[in-house]
């Protein structure tokens, strides 16, 4: 059974006279619990999928659906309760407010949902239990990626979408961040949907969906997904 669906999506800007398919009849399906990397150049229209999926963009056709719901004709409204209620969020940059706590960044999200999980549970499941009260100026990168990753689970949405995760950490850093994306998918059974445009990271997914040219080049199931550490590029 799919989780997450989307059929002949197509995304287009228009620059001047010029017409750019951003995404361009994308279709494919992502099973529950399912550890997918959706990979590409850059350009390819990986972010804008990510978009599109996350409630943060909207398609111009085709159909989206998260756990037999279309998210594709959702009003702003309900694509906000969406935003909310369904998706986590991981971006490159981390996005942490400066003035609040690692606690504080975790509670932040958990108290506009429905289901939250406790903050300070889900901070110790990351590895934060001693660095709670910090700032995150205080914290390395890789450690302010975990309170972003904290702060999304919190939420307890039905999918983590994360982009380009370790795009601004040194090497092994990246791979402990990865480690523990595999880890919430695995452990907590969350369908877990990493973008990167890092070819190398292909063999740790369950799934894997190429992008070219705004398109679905090919896609990939590893019946035997190989733990992050066990990858070098
Ligand atoms: N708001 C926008 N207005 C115009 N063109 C856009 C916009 N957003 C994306 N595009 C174009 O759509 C195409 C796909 O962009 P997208 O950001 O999805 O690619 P990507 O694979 O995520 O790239 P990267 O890895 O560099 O982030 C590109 O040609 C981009 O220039």
């Amino acid at each position: 059974m799919s989780y997450v669906t989307f059929q002949d999506v197509c995304k287009y800007y228009h620059m001047g006279s010029q017409t750019i398919a951003a995404a361009d009849h994308v279709t494919f399906t992502i099973k529950q619990g399912e550890f997918c990397v959706v990979v590409g150049p850059s350009g390819a229209g990986k972010t804008t999928v990510l978009n599109i999926l996350g409630g943060m963009d909207s398609c111009d056709e085709g159909t989206v659906l998260l756990d037999g719901r279309k998210v594709s004709g959702m009003n702003e409204k309900e694509l906000t309760s969406y935003r909310r209620h369904d998706v986590g969020f991981v971006f490159q940059f981390y996005n942490l407010v400066q003035n609040l706590t690692a606690l504080e960044n975790v509670e932040l999200a958990s108290e506009i949902c429905k289901e939250p999980l406790p903050p300070e549970q889900v901070l110790d499941s990351v590895g934060l239990s001693a660095r709670m009260d910090n700032f995150p100026a205080q914290l390395s990168g890789g450690e302010q990626q975990r309170v972003a990753i904290a702060r999304a689970l919190a939420k307890n949405p039905k999918i983590l979408l994360c982009d380009e995760p370790t795009g601004a950490l040194d090497y092994s850093t990246g791979k402990t961040i990865l480690r523990l994306l595999q880890d919430c998918c695995r452990n907590m059974n969350k369908t877990v949907i990493v973008v990167t445009h890092n070819q190398a990271l292909t063999p740790m997914a369950d799934r894997v969906i190429h992008i070219h040219n705004g398109s679905v080049a090919s896609i990939e199931e590893n019946q035997t997904p190989i733990p992050v550490e066990q990858i070098e590029w």
